[in-house]
């Protein structure tokens, strides 16, 4: 025993050496791992040792991109937080990437894994392909672009136009109504029914996936997703409190869920799904006959809350950004309106099929997705296998990030891209609409948004309803700002100060 006395006193006086060598150790190995990592990957700017480039990104991480594409070409290496990543920055390159089924995959780790049950939206492999598949094939039985899902869509529009008219000639609240007007149709979708905006239920589901700038942190750390997937579920403590708060919401929104499934349940119609829960509580009940399956109560809840998060923010920009824009281009409005009268005349509600006749409104709407793109970084993917994109070897397990504002503001694509013109997309006689192959922001290949007819028909349908009826207005010349702010998505940097006013027709 005494013969170790030595040893400890020589350790714990060269304690401090021992900890300056250890750290020595441990920097350099991460700096050679980093340093081995990015020599795998296409050539681009090198960053900082355990953060990579993720300091320089700023608050515009598109367009910073681009300018480094400049410099190394439109695919590039990167290192993000720990994180190998591959930026593609122009249309060839991402289209060969999505058109490659080892690109289809989501990184393991994030924040959505750490804190949500599973949902489709971060799976990959073949539990995603299977719980895709039967999405895409309940959306359409229900009524994806049916006039089912068109009725519940217009019905709720009609409810708006209520809360509207109580404000003509006035500040419209628009932050406030819009969204909740919008999330009844996954309301509608999943649960087979809309609620009342005052429905404490409706009121906390809204609360839940209201944007929150706290989203931008959990992304940082989702470039760190060791550590990040070890604070999400152990360190909650240190999140600021919005998302510490995620899971108490979450619990009140699972108790709700489990209310639905149970009334579900109890009136199911083996032979008639009513909506995305009656079909996946029939699935479940298949292998609760003994089929192997991936059903299960879990992934009812993850693929709902997805449908949610997916289905109502996205859609909610969309519209945002479309009465703004509106409001500051009243040519444009009158032009739409033109049309709407012409095919829809002022009596009947609009329907999807009414789209056909209407080039200029299809013009605006993918013009409207162009200038203020959407999902600037698309959602993030990662190679499944080694695979080759314009002529780089990516290793299997780089994240790869396609930045689409770099497409819909490529000069070489469009003329003067940062002008909105909905021209640009209608032929020589303006009579027909055309979208070129490379506008895409509903991504593209196989792993592109499920619920894109949905998205077009509701948008479609809120804009020429509320351009039948009304007039859109900024409260002020200083109103029409199309100044935007980089979040997950581009969104409207103040809360659009618009009114209605109701049109007089001749
Ligand atoms: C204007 C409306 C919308 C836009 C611009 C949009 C855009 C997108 C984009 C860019 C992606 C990423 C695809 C990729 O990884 O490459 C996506 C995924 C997704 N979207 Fe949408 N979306 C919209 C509306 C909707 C709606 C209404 C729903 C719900 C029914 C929905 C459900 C989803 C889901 C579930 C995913 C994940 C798909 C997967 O991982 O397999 N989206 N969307």
């Amino acid at each position: 025993m005494f013969f170790l006395f030595p040893i400890i006193y020589w350790i714990y006086s060269n304690a401090f050496i021992l900890l300056i060598s250890l750290f020595t150790y441990f920097v350099s190995k991460q700096i050679y791992n980093e340093y081995e990592m990015r020599k795998k990957l296409p050539p681009g700017p090198l960053g900082l040792p355990f953060v990579g480039y993720l300091p320089f990104l700023k608050s515009e991480p598109s367009k910073v991109f681009v300018q480094l594409a400049k410099k190394y070409g439109p695919v590039f290496g990167i290192q993000l937080g720990s994180c190998p990543v591959v930026v593609l920055n122009d249309w060839p390159s991402i289209k060969e990437a999505f058109s490659d089924e080892s690109a289809l995959a989501r990184p393991k780790d994030n924040l959505f894994t750490a804190l949500l049950p599973p949902g489709f939206g971060t799976m990959s492999g073949d539990v995603w392909k299977e719980q895709r598949r039967f999405a895409l094939h309940q959306l359409r039985n229900l009524g994806f672009g049916k006039t089912s899902m068109e009725d519940h869509i217009i019905d709720e529009i009609n409810h708006l136009s209520k809360e509207i008219d109580k404000s003509i000639g006035q500040a419209f609240d628009l932050r406030t109504l819009l969204p909740i007007s919008v999330s009844n149709n996954i309301n509608s979708l999943t649960f087979g029914r809309r609620f009342d905006y005052t429905d404490p239920r409706k009121q906390m589901m809204d609360e839940f996936f209201k944007p929150d700038p706290s989203v931008n942190l959990a992304g940082i750390l989702s470039f760190f997703p060791k550590l990040g997937g070890f604070v999400f579920r152990n360190l909650t403590f240190l999140l600021p409190s919005t998302l510490r708060n995620v899971r108490v919401r979450l619990e009140e929104i699972r108790t709700m869920m489990k209310t639905e499934h149970d009334n579900h349940a109890q009136t199911l119609d083996k032979n008639n799904n009513r909506d995305y829960f009656d079909a996946f509580i029939n699935e479940m009940q298949k292998s609760s006959n003994g089929e192997k399956t991936t059903f299960n109560y879990d992934m009812l809840e993850g693929n709902t809350l997805l449908l949610f998060g997916a289905g109502s923010g996205t859609v909610l920009t969309t519209l945002e950004w479309s009465l703004v824009i509106l409001a500051a281009y009243p040519q444009i409005q009158q032009h739409i309106q033109k049309e709407i009268d012409e095919v829809i005349g002022k009596e009947r509600s609009p329907n999807f099929a009414d789209r056909n006749q209407m080039p200029y409104l299809q013009a605006f709407m993918y013009e409207v997705w162009r200038f203020r793109t959407l999902t600037p970084i698309n959602l993030p993917r990662y190679a499944s296998k080694d695979m080759v994109i314009s002529g780089f070897k990516i290793p299997k397990d780089t994240q790869i990030m396609a930045n689409f504002w770099a497409i819909d503001n490529d000069p070489n694509l469009w003329e003067n891209p940062s002008q909105f013109r909905p021209e640009r997309l209608l032929s020589n006689d303006l009579k027909t609409f055309k979208k070129p192959e490379h506008l895409i922001p509903f991504s593209y290949g196989k792993r592109s948004c499920p619920g894109e007819i949905l998205g077009v028909v509701e948008t479609f349908l809120y804009l020429s309803s509320l351009l039948q009826k009304y007039d859109i207005n900024a409260n002020h010349k200083t109103d029409t700002s199309l100044e935007y702010e980089f979040q997950f998505s581009i969104t409207p940097k103040q809360s659009p100060n618009i009114s209605f006013a109701k049109r007089v027709h001749n």
